[in-house]
């Protein structure tokens, strides 16, 4: 068994961590944290997340120093804020754990773009250099020789799936730029409340126009530029991102099929719609991302709907869990 600490745990992301965590054969929950100062500290994580009831009834524990937990524990996983993450994942990786942190902290090697985008000037180069991003179906070899893993943003992730075969097949015209339109549930925005995300306030809308920090680790991941708008749209969960791009001159609806064929045949957790695209309904809840093309002479069309918190964060969480340690990938999630 592998002792685990989950830090974050009361939080949209967290829950779903200890939900996919408890039921691992392999994983043994040794503790969820909350901050030191956590008006939750010393609630059971069933007292705010009642679905959990008899089935995850541990209390939240305050956490002021990292060493409280490292020495007890092989694998932390991070789903906390990004200055959290990024003042907390070296005390355990020092200690020898594995982490798997959820934010974007270690997600791009470029200290402007902490300081632009995240607000902070960046002070682990050196875990920096050794991150491995966690977009599961491309980074599995890198992944498996891991002590860090960066999990992907929920944009990113669908971003890059829907991308990633065309780009690989080299079957995308670069004089028009993929342009990625993506909108996320409310949970997106984390558990605490503000009067941006509150019910009444909530308004389908695009924001981060030209601005988000999504854009340069689509960007720095992908390999090509992109414009990238999110939205917020008035519902709890799931990303549903339509990409529209430009195809070189002669491809053919079946050379794409088999770009996504050749990328995701063997990915159980990608599921590649041979006709029709995806809606939210088909995942939400679920660890599934769900692709679906459409092409229309050089232009084409990809949409992909997944879960923000699930395969957007914690069950890729936990499929790069199983790929680092070498459990079968879908082990817990399906
Ligand atoms: N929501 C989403 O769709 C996605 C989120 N992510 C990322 O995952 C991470 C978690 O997101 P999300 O679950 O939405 O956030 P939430 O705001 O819902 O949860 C944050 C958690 O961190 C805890 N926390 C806050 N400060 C500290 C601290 N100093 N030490 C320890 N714990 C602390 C909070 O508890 P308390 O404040 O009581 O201490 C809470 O448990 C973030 O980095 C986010 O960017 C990634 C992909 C998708
Ligand atoms: C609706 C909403 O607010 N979504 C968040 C993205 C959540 C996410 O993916 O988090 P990280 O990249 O921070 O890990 C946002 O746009 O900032």
């Amino acid at each position: 068994m592998l002792n685990t600490l989950i830090v974050g745990a009361s939080g949209y992301a967290g829950v779903e961590l200890a939900t996919y965590l408890n039921r691992h054969p392999h994983m043994n929950i040794t503790a969820l944290a909350v901050s030191a100062q956590s008006p939750d500290a010393g609630k059971l994580l069933s007292d705010l997340h009642p679905q959990l009831k008899g089935i995850v009834d541990l209390p939240l524990q305050p956490l002021s120093e990292a060493s409280e937990w490292a020495d007890k524990v092989d694998v932390v996983f991070l789903a906390t804020a990004h200055e959290v993450s990024h003042d907390l994942a070296p005390e355990f990786l020092k200690a020898g754990c594995v982490v798997f942190d959820l934010s974007g902290a270690f997600r791009v090697n470029d200290d402007a773009f902490y300081t632009q985008y995240y607000g902070f000037s960046h002070q682990h180069q050196d875990w920096l250099d050794k991150a491995v991003y966690g977009l599961a179906e491309w980074q599995h070899d890198k992944i498996k020789d891991a002590q860090l893993v960066a999990v992907p943003g929920c944009y990113p992730t669908a971003a890059q799936l829907s991308l990633k075969p065309l780009v690989e097949a080299g079957l995308l015209n670069d004089a028009q730029w993929p342009v990625i339109n993506a909108t996320s549930g409310v949970s997106g925005a984390g558990r605490k409340a503000n009067v941006g995300t509150s019910f009444c306030e909530v308004s389908l809308q695009p924001y981060g126009l030209f601005n988000h920090r999504h854009h340069p680790e689509i960007v720095a991941h992908l390999g090509t530029p992109v414009i990238f708008t999110p939205h917020l749209g008035s519902f709890p969960r799931g990303i549903l991102s339509t990409t529209t791009c430009r195809l070189k001159a002669g491809v053919t609806q079946q050379d794409v099929a088999v770009a996504f064929h050749k990328a995701y045949h063997d990915k159980p957790l990608v599921r590649v719609y041979e006709k029709g695209v995806p809606a939210l309904k088909a995942v939400v809840g679920l660890p599934f991302c769900d692709i679906g093309f459409a092409m229309q002479g050089e232009h084409l069309i990809v949409v992909a709907a997944e879960d923000n918190l699930l395969k957007g964060a914690s069950s890729q969480a936990v499929q790069c869990l199983n790929i680092r340690f070498g459990f079968p990938e879908t082990l817990s999630l399906i």
